[in-house]
């Protein structure tokens, strides 16, 4: 996968070459790229924002400058997807949820490029002409604001490149089964223990070291219930009850 990533802090994506993310892309199974806004500017104060038309507090991100850039991301077409437009993610307060299931979407594009915006936002017209050109997704990953897009995109790329086939070693790809407790679109991940068995007096639930795995299965999805009825209520309004006999089937 190719990622391009739209910044006037190209700085603040250095955190995507630590790590998980990093390891991927140092085997050639991310391609990511930082651009700075500003190396499409050509004022000498490399201006990207203006005064909102219609007042109000705050500045707003020139399209000029996103024009170019987008411009110029598009025409270093990756090999590998000469066929498929990019789809252009917009981190924004104002987006859809990202959530894990557009996570998993988004991994399966060959080339996402990402813009981020800063202030009260980029001009809309940038988004209405890339529209015309590519998929555009505007994706909210909380209801809280932040100083800009930048962060919201570590979070996004982190999510979509551990799905990406060969970056998870296999012990945490099963976390992902459908079926298996902790799936985002089902319930919260209940209480994980490891050795010591008693630590600072106390200790772990006897049903882990009973070795019945079908007691043990059941429990943990009885914490995972309890957890999610206590934490997230209305994610159990979204819980398939046939999926939820079908589980305890297959435990
Ligand atoms: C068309 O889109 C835009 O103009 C985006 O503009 C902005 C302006 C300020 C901050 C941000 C960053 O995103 C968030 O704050 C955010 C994302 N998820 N939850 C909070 C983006």
């Amino acid at each position: 996968m190719r990622v391009d990533v739209i910044t006037i802090f190209p700085e603040y994506l250095a955190p995507l070459g630590v790590s998980l993310i990093g390891k991927a892309a140092d085997r050639g199974l991310l391609d990511i790229r930082a651009h700075d806004l500003r190396d499409w500017t050509h004022d000498v104060h490399r201006t990207v924002d203006d005064t909102p038309y219609g007042g109000g507090p705050g500045m707003v991100m020139k399209p000029e400058p996103w024009g170019e850039a987008l411009d110029a991301v598009l025409a270093d077409v990756p090999p590998e997807s000469p066929e498929l437009p990019p789809t252009l993610v917009v981190p924004t307060p104002s987006g859809r949820p990202f959530t894990q299931a557009k996570a998993a979407q988004l991994a399966e594009s060959p080339w996402l490029i990402f813009a981020c915006g800063r202030y009260e936002g980029i001009d809309r017209r940038v988004i209405d002409a890339a529209a015309e050109r590519m998929a555009v997704e505007e994706l909210s990953i909380g209801d809280y604001v932040l100083a800009g897009g930048e962060v919201a995109v570590l979070v996004m790329v982190e999510a979509i490149g551990r799905l990406l086939p060969g970056v998870l070693g296999n012990a945490e790809s099963a976390r992902d089964d459908s079926f298996a407790a902790g799936a985002m679109e089902s319930l919260l991940e209940g209480p994980a223990y490891t050795k010591p068995a008693e630590w600072r007096g106390r200790t772990v639930p006897e049903i882990l070291t009973s070795g019945n795995h079908g007691a043990i299965a059941r429990w943990r999805r009885e914490q995972a219930f309890a957890r999610t009825a206590a934490h997230r209520p209305e994610l159990l309004a979204r819980l398939d009850p046939a999926a939820l006999d079908k589980r305890d089937r297959l435990a």
